[in-house]
């Protein structure tokens, strides 16, 4: 089946050169991070920064007025300190001491006023933006899941969440980065002006190694990127693995392969370990700085004291200048160097990775005159597609006509292009060549809302929502009266499922329902839609015959064209007509007439009646000898070449 779990990604070609920057974007977010970046990281971090500031400057300005403030018990400090030193203590006056450190008291609540203050002007910048990239991610990964090629697994909802865990860590990073390198930049520069006017002689003490820890730190950087980035990725390869393993579980205990599947998960562990022990040196690392940085100034100053103090320095000064060192540039260097350095480095990680998941495909053009399609019939004429340049056509000049309530079965071997045709006719894929029209208007022309309305695509895995059962059956037609509901629901032979559940209020959970009866609310759903045009593809796939019957004569009493894939003879010999592919070829006509004149469906009826693919018997069994197709009275579309009668392959087993 086209969207098996077991099918890698496809990408969809560009048809046009100039599209190849969207291409990237086509395809599922990749769990492979080293494969997506176009955005360097600290790139990704700075645009983010940057826009963040842009978008809320008066937040930003009021961040840095009130981070400003905070930073003045940091000058304060050291002088408040010596002076309570020289002329208070040492002078036998301790009144004048306590002076001074009430000075000093009064500024430090005032600075943890101040930075009270702080906060609501960080939550301004940084919560907006959460909303943002949550959106921006959400929005992109539903848009790559309809454009061309984008088939996304399950497993991709594991890289959908470590996305938005991504989005939590750009919010928390960038609030950490604004606060600390702005606390950085005045608490250290409070330091430098302060020990400048109480001691210039020992402010180089403190100033060059303060500054040949930050170049270090800064050189350092590059790397200490690269070691985090592997890290993310060791991460979420990991969780991609142990995901697309659990949900594999049933087929790996089915057939005994749990060895492989084992030491794949564990060569995941073992890559994620290394990558964490990488990740630790460069903690240790950060140690060393922050001693270069914060602790060999305090070391210098001790030592030097004595020749400082014979040279005009008074003990208070000493004592200031310590002060200094050790309760604000220490703290501030462990910070930056730490705290920064790592927040810095998840900031850029994730901002580049978001970026990608973001980024939406093309969206298409609005048409400049839009019309509505007036019914569900269908016309396609030299429909041709193919997913590649130089891959060979799926569809090559596809005729065909569906007047207004038609249903439409569309048989073939695996693989040979039905869910294409899907997506093509419901306007997801684009042809190369040819023209659809939806109730005589071509797909181009259509609004996609209108498009949306028009017509419903519903795969073999639908999207069943917690909820209620209200709320999942009429989110295509809000507000449908409950006893429409209710006799859709019996129409369907959904009103078991219905009852057990507590009733039209009863609530969903998705996980809890089985695959038959995921599908039988997703038929629900799109009943009681207004679409016209209702494509299934394999949509009834998990019911058996008898309930899919039922499916069908509902849809038949509905108002509206049907396409179906079909998986099973019954419904084909039902329908109106049947659309049979081989690659690139495909015949057109009743069950009955391409029966008896085209042998390819002839072997495929009776790989189905005798298969184990459906309960339904048919008639006599395959026989691919009938009459030439070339000379049948079915309509027959394009036919290169001379393969005429190749054998089906057997079609996927129910
Ligand atoms: N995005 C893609 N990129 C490249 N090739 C693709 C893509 N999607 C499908 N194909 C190829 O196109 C062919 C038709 O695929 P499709 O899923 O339409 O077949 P199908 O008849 O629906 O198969 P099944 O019966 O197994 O569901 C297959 O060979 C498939 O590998």
């Amino acid at each position: 089946m086209a969207h098996s779990t077991a099918d890698a990604p496809r990408s969809h070609p560009d048809r046009d050169p100039s599209a190849d920057s969207g291409r990237e974007a086509d395809t599922c977010p990749d769990p492979n991070p080293a494969a997506s970046p176009t955005l360097t990281a600290g790139a990704a971090a700075l645009h983010l920064v940057r826009g963040s500031l842009n978008r809320s400057r008066a937040a930003a300005f009021r961040l840095a007025w009130w981070t400003l403030v905070s930073a003045a018990p940091a000058l304060v400090s050291g002088k408040a300190l010596a002076l309570a030193v020289d002329e208070g203590f040492l002078a036998h006056r301790p009144a004048t001491a306590a002076l001074y450190l009430a000075v000093f008291a009064l500024c430090a609540l005032c600075g943890a006023w101040a930075s009270r203050q702080t906060y609501p002007a960080l939550a301004e910048i940084v919560e907006p933006l959460r909303d943002r990239i949550l959106g921006d991610v959400v929005r992109g990964t539903l848009r790559r899941a309809v454009v061309p090629g984008a088939r996304c697994d399950g497993a991709d909802a594991v890289v959908v969440a470590q996305l938005t865990r991504q989005v939590e860590v750009v919010r928390d990073a960038l609030a950490g980065q604004l606060m600390l390198v702005w606390q950085f930049v005045l608490t250290t520069g409070a330091v430098i002006v302060g020990t400048a006017l109480i001691a210039p002689a020992a402010m180089p003490l403190v100033a060059v190694p303060l500054l040949l820890a930050l170049g270090v730190f800064a050189v350092l950087a590059p790397a200490t990127l690269r070691r985090q980035h592997a890290a993310f990725q060791a991460e979420e390869i990991l969780a991609h693995r142990a995901v697309t393993t659990v949900g594999a579980l049933r087929d790996i205990v089915a057939t005994g392969t749990h060895d492989r599947a084992e030491q794949e998960v564990l060569e995941a562990v073992q890559a994620h370990l290394l990558a964490s022990r990488k990740l630790a040196t460069v903690a240790a690392v950060r140690r060393l700085i922050v001693g270069l940085g914060a602790h060999s100034p305090l070391l210098l100053v001790v030592l030097a004291a004595p020749y400082l103090t014979d040279h005009g320095m008074t003990p208070g000064d000493v004592v200031g200048v310590l002060t200094y060192v050790l309760s604000t540039l220490e703290p501030a260097v462990r910070l930056l160097v730490q705290g920064v350095g790592a927040s810095w480095l998840r900031l850029s990680v994730a901002a580049q990775r978001l970026a990608g998941a973001a980024r939406s495909p093309a969206t298409p053009e609005t048409p400049a005159h839009p019309l509505e399609p007036a019914d569900g019939s269908v016309f396609t004429s030299g429909v041709t597609f193919a997913y590649g340049r130089d891959s060979a056509p799926i569809l090559d000049g596809l005729e065909l006509t569906l007047a207004h309530g038609e249903q439409l079965a569309v048989v073939g071997p695996s693989g040979v292009g039905k869910s294409t045709t899907a997506d093509i006719l419901a306007g997801i894929l684009q042809p190369d060549q040819g023209r659809i029209l939806l109730g005589g208007v071509p797909l181009g022309r259509i609004a996609r809302d209108d498009l949306s309305r028009a017509r419903a695509l519903l795969p073999q895995n639908p999207y069943v929502f917690a909820g209620t059962l209200r709320e999942n059956l009429s989110v295509l037609a809000p507000g449908t009266a409950d006893d429409v509901i209710d006799s859709t629901v019996e129409e369907l032979g959904l009103g078991r499922v219905v009852r057990r559940l507590g009733g039209l209020d009863g609530q969903v959970d998705p996980s809890a329902l089985s695959s038959g009866e995921r599908q039988l609310v997703a038929l629900a759903r799109v009943h009681l839609s207004s679409a016209t045009l209702v494509i299934l593809d394999e949509a009834t796939r998990h019911l058996d015959a008898e309930a899919e019957q039922r499916v069908e004569e509902a849809f038949r009493r509905r108002p509206g064209t049907v396409v179906a894939i079909a998986h099973r003879i019954a419904p084909a010999r039902r329908a109106d007509k049947v659309l049979l592919l081989d690659g690139q070829r495909a015949w057109i006509g009743t069950h009955d007439t391409l029966l008896a004149e085209v042998p390819l469906y002839a072997d495929l009826v009776g790989i189905w009646n005798t298969g184990i693919t459906g309960p339904d018997g048919d008639g006599p069994g395959g026989t691919a000898d009938g009459p030439d197709e070339r000379d049948a009275g079915v309509g027959r579309v394009s036919y290169p070449g001379a393969a005429s009668d190749r054998s089906p392959s057997r079609p996927s087993a129910d």
